[in-house]
């Protein structure tokens, strides 16, 4: 049994003292209170308190706790001047699409949900309340009064929300859709509201004065702008870690609940998120007040530092490396299944760029395996017609061993998977995925006659899969090219540094390192993401001083900014004297 020292909730320290973060409704409102009235009273205007929701807020409790406290003369909901749903749930129709899981990414914005006609006439209504204290709030707030007196962000993180859309707490944004499928908020969420919602936030953010952080309705949280981007500064020159979260799939295993101790109560868990920094949290940390926000804040705000010229330039405001887990200790195969070679993703869903990826193995018991390209004059359309068959007729499960290699999977080997090629992770292995940030667009081909975890089969995409399958990556070719594709680069006083991969239709270069000593590291530029996948501690230090000694332990990954420059890392605290490793992840430029 292996303990566990793997930190859940790692947080960027800002300020020494908790003073600077309200912590409950009565410490919040007290302080907006004062801020409206030190806000300069245009003559013969309103005095305006904004408050811009990110969507599945709960705009009920807001208003009720706002009015309570302020007294406000009129409350202004945003999303009350949405279309109505059934016109909202045509408009989004076609990015959304037939399909359970795939959409299409489009331009839509905020202003698109709202209906012009009820704006001007809720705009004119402003304009009359010379004088008055009036609280305008939602997803829009921004739109229907640009220049507030006071300006409030309330942001929500993703995985929050998605827990509110599994409680059917909430629908999407402009529907009434409370008791769908989370699945299909899910991905509703995912390629309209989030992607709407980004747009204006990265207007409405930088010039916030206050940040709202309400994750946790019993405990809301308030810190100044001028704090919020403090800590955005501040975490933008040191080594990061955002926040991990974990959930169970069927064919999920047992080593992620006791390496990263996590609770009883789910039959597994199969997937650890803990760098998607769309998707994650940063903790943001005021003596013992800590305030969360989604980590994509980070990357909007401060894209050039993070990101580095080259990533930038390239990515935009995207942060295109994702390092997750995949847990079958214990569990299943993962489905077998393929991704969009670039083109494909492009013109079906909108993608920049596509979901290569790869499977570094944390841990592998015996006889595990990974199932990766075809098997050496596999007959391709006999085996898309066994697909077929598969999935029709439930007497003939599709004989996988006849068409897909499986190689043994051990600790530290390390499989490239670039878009097209056919593969899964098997049973009793734990996957660190380094690839790129897509993560959902997922073919799945063969689901090994097992259910999903609401009893019911999972969606098969056999047709987008035979249009990406690369039919000629057989055997040698994956030998040769993807798995344990590993070269010496260089080596010093107690470390040697490795290439892993990935391949080159892949943007992302892997370095692993294994050291008993110091290794000097540099970001040359560009952002790198580190995992140390073996030993039980490590430090990573600055040379100049520049951050505070930053402490990893077994499995965390951590994110070094571009700007950082030179850093070190050595074994420390119970790894001391150990031979450790880290991979490290960074774009090719
Ligand atoms: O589709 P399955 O069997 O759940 O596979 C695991 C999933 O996790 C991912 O690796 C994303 O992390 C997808 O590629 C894949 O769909």
């Amino acid at each position: 049994m292996r303990s566990s020292n793997y930190d859940k909730f790692p947080f960027v320290p800002v300020a020494a003292s908790a003073e600077a973060c309200q912590t409950g409704w009565a410490a919040i409102t007290s302080v907006l209170q004062a801020a409206l009235l030190a806000a300069p009273a245009a003559p013969g205007q309103p005095l305006v308190l904004a408050v811009e929701c990110y969507p599945g807020t709960d705009l009920g409790q807001l208003q009720q706790a706002l009015t309570q406290a302020l007294q406000p003369a009129q409350c202004l909901v945003a999303n009350d001047l949405y279309y109505p749903a059934a016109k909202i749930d045509a408009l989004v129709a076609g990015p959304l699409t037939d399909d359970p899981v795939f959409g299409r990414l489009n331009g839509l914005t905020i202003s698109d949900f709202i209906d012009p006609q009820r704006l001007r006439a809720v705009q004119a209504t402003l304009a009359a309340a010379a004088g008055e204290l009036v609280l305008v709030l939602g997803t829009g707030a921004t739109l229907v009064c640009p220049n507030p007196s006071v300006l409030v962000y309330a942001d929500l993180a993703r995985w929050e929300i998605q827990q509110r859309q599994r409680r059917g707490e909430i629908a999407n944004l402009g529907s009434e859709n409370f008791t769908e499928k989370a699945s299909l908020k899910y991905k509703r969420a995912f390629f309209v509201d989030w992607r709407a919602a980004d747009r204006l936030k990265k207007q409405a953010l930088p010039r916030a004065d206050f940040l709202l952080d309400t994750n946790d309705p019993a405990a809301p949280k308030l810190i100044s702008g001028a704090d919020l981007r403090a800590g955005l500064a501040a975490t933008v020159r040191r080594p990061f870690r955002v926040v991990p979260f974990f959930d169970p799939g069927p064919w999920g295993g047992q080593w992620l609940r006791e390496v990263i101790d996590l609770p009883d109560g789910p039959a597994n868990y199969a997937w650890g998120f803990d760098c998607v920094p769309e998707e994650n949290s940063l903790l943001l940390g005021f003596g013992a007040a800590r305030v969360e926000i989604p980590s994509i804040d980070l990357v909007f705000a401060h894209p050039r530092e993070l990101l580095g010229e080259a990533v930038h330039g390239r990515f935009g405001t995207e942060f295109p490396i994702r390092f997750d887990f995949l847990d079958t200790m214990g569990g299943g195969n993962l489905s077998l299944q393929v991704h969009p070679l670039t083109e494909y993703a492009q013109d079906h869903f909108g993608l920049a760029y596509t979901q290569d990826e790869s499977y570094y193995m944390l841990a592998a018991e015996p006889g595990a395996n990974v199932y990766l390209g075809l098997k050496e004059n596999a007959d391709f359309p006999a085996m898309l017609a066994d697909l077929q068959r598969a999935q029709d007729d439930p007497a003939a499960p599709f004989p996988a061993a006849e068409y897909i290699n499986e190689f043994p999977a051990r600790p530290h080997d390390h499989f490239l998977i670039p878009a097209g090629t056919v593969h899964c992770s098997g049973a009793n292995g734990v996957v660190l995925e380094i690839s790129a940030t897509p993560f959902i667009f997922t073919f799945k081909l063969w689901d090994w006659e097992r259910l999903g975890l609401d009893g019911r089969p999972r969606p098969i995409h056999l047709a987008h899969g035979a249009a990406n399958i690369q039919p000629d990556r057989t055997t040698a070719w994956v030998e040769q090219n993807l798995v344990n594709q590993i070269e010496p680069v260089a080596s010093g006083p107690g470390w040697r540094e490795e290439r892993t991969g990935l391949h080159e239709r892949e943007f992302i270069e892997t370095r692993r390192h294994w050291f008993t000593d110091l290794v000097p590291h540099h970001t040359l530029g560009g952002v790198q993401v580190l995992n140390l996948v073996q030993g039980a501690e490590a430090i990573v230090e600055s040379p100049s001083g520049a951050f505070e000694p930053f402490v990893v332990h077994y499995a965390e990954t951590f994110i070094v900014p571009a700007a950082v420059g030179a850093y070190t890392i050595r074994p420390h605290g119970p790894a001391a004297g150990t031979e450790c490793a880290t991979m490290k992840a960074y774009v090719r430029t």
